[in-house]
């Protein structure tokens, strides 16, 4: 790997660090928290887990993926179901995307959108971590957008979506033959689409028969965007 190179993969794993453990900060005594997932979302949970044992921190998590709740389980955060808690005190998760003008996402880069969205979604406070790249002028244009698929309905999704002037390409697994295949046994679609009005994407993607969730995420409350200096705050 090339010196330059090596050296902005630390910045990002700095920027990483230090939003997730502003994140785990927002955290106070027993909140009800919906737990993220992905990298920087696995190092929130490692904070968490930490402020939880070390100042004996009470809270309750609700995990987002499978991932997240092993992490959880493995860092003694306990866990709660949405049975139970329908109310989330606040949600702290990851993104692919960032809009730097509508603030809107796009996530599902670990395919676990569908629960990341019912959990971040009811929570009273839902706050985003992502390093500077992540913020973009044009929602899209490099990150498709995912959707979760019911595997029955893929081909109509996918010529849903070429109707729609939209580029879709199904998920292929890395060490395994065939699709990837999402905690909730579905498949994924990613997809470029016009993102010049997301919120009306956002509904637009959901109303084809067979799509389960989409990864466009347009309620976010606040934006954590690390640097390997400092944290700033979007809000809207
Ligand atoms: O939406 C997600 C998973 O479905 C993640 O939050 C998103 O992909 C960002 O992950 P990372 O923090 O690893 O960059």
């Amino acid at each position: 790997m090339a010196k330059s190179s090596l050296k902005s993969s630390s910045n990002v794993e700095n920027a990483k660090f230090r939003v997730a453990k502003e994140a785990a900060n927002l955290v106070k005594d027993g909140m009800i928290v919906g737990l993220g997932s992905g990298t920087t979302a696995n190092l929130f949970i490692d904070e968490l887990g930490r402020r939880v044992a070390e100042e004996e921190l009470s809270v309750f998590g609700i995990p987002t993926s499978f991932e997240s709740r092993m992490l959880a389980i493995q860092y003694g955060i306990p866990l709660v179901s949405l049975d139970e808690y329908g109310e989330i005190d606040i949600a702290i998760d990851g993104a692919d995307e960032v809009d730097k003008k509508s603030l809107c996402l796009i996530k599902g880069g670990g395919g676990c959108h569908t629960l990341e969205k019912i959990i971040d979604y009811c929570a009273k406070e839902f706050v985003v971590m992502v390093d500077e790249n992540k913020i973009v002028d044009s929602l899209g244009d490099k990150t498709p957008v995912p959707l979760e698929v019911l595997p029955i309905a893929y081909s109509t999704v996918l010529n849903e979506l070429l109707k729609r002037n939209a580029a879709p390409s199904i998920r292929m697994a890395d060490r395994k033959m065939g699709p990837v295949i999402t905690d909730n046994g579905n498949m994924i679609i990613d997809v470029f689409i016009d993102l010049k009005n997301p919120e009306e994407t956002e509904k637009e993607l959901n109303s084809i028969p067979g799509v389960v969730e989409n990864g466009i995420f347009t309620k976010v409350d606040k934006i954590l965007v690390g640097s390997p200096k400092k944290v700033k705050i979007l809000s809207k």
